[in-house]
């Protein structure tokens, strides 16, 4: 049997002590398997950003675990966790959080170079991420020389760079135009059909059509997962 890419079994995660203690997530499961895209949607402070925070290890449940390629995130030392987060998992925000100073070729083989990777291999590496997502020529450029959905794209090569199964996406789309956002989802979709498995932030039910399954939260709860309500473009 494949093995399943991301575990979360019984997660739950409490944020502050006391009085002020906010339930942010609640004896949550969930399985994603190589080849899937699952989308998550809910109101404001359903806990989707503390799901795909302790999905990529930046945060701990207060009980339960996170199993990344089969690890348990809590078992690691900082350093192996760190290393495994490098490996494994790339993300992709709202807002690019590319360098300003690195041209997209820098920006998109950073993962690698900063895990010790030589330059050579990493910037080819890069080049062929750029290439997957059809800017392969804006390899030197910088970031403010290029497009809002072209500086994503590059986002996308930096999370894409190297091996990573696993892809976390917050509000990919956000900040695009809505043809921008479509290539965005259709290069998430590409790479997950390749064997990643990926797990998408997204408040557009449109978007959430490109994703196999869709887990909605409400108050830290899983209260429903469907199918696609709508067809794909
Ligand atoms: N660092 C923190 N300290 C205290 N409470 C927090 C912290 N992070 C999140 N929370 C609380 O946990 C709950 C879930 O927050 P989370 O950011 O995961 O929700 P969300 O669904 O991503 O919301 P949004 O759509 O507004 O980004 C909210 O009640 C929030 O106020």
């Amino acid at each position: 049997m494949t093995e399943t890419v991301l575990q979360l079994r019984g997660v739950s995660r409490v944020h502050g002590t006391g009085d002020a203690a906010t339930a942010a997530l609640v004896d949550l499961d969930l399985d994603i398997h190589p080849g899937e895209l699952v989308a998550v949607m809910g109101p404001s402070g359903s806990g989707k950003s503390t799901l795909l925070n302790l999905a990529g290890g930046l945060d701990s449940p207060t009980s339960g675990e996170v199993l990344v390629e089969g690890q348990n995130l809590q078992a690691l030392s900082r350093r192996r966790l760190s290393a495994l987060r490098r490996h494994s998992i790339g993300y992709v925000f709202q807002d690019f959080n590319l360098i300003d100073s690195l041209t997209l070729g820098e920006n998109a083989s950073l993962p690698l170079e900063l895990d010790g990777t030589s330059v050579r291999k990493s910037r080819k590496a890069a080049l062929q991420a750029l290439e997957e997502v059809n800017i392969g020529d804006l390899v030197d450029r910088f970031p403010n020389q290029v497009s809002g959905g072209q500086q994503q794209r590059c986002a996308i090569a930096r999370a894409f760079v190297g091996r990573r199964r696993l892809i976390l996406a917050d509000e990919p789309t956000g900040a695009l135009d809505s043809v921008a956002g479509e290539e965005v989802l259709k290069l998430l979709r590409s790479r997950c059909d390749q064997g990643a498995a990926g797990l998408m932030v997204t408040h557009d039910a449109r978007h959430a059509g490109w994703a196999d399954r869709i887990v909605f939260l409400r108050d830290g709860s899983q209260v429903d997962s469907s199918a696609p309500l709508v067809a794909r473009a």
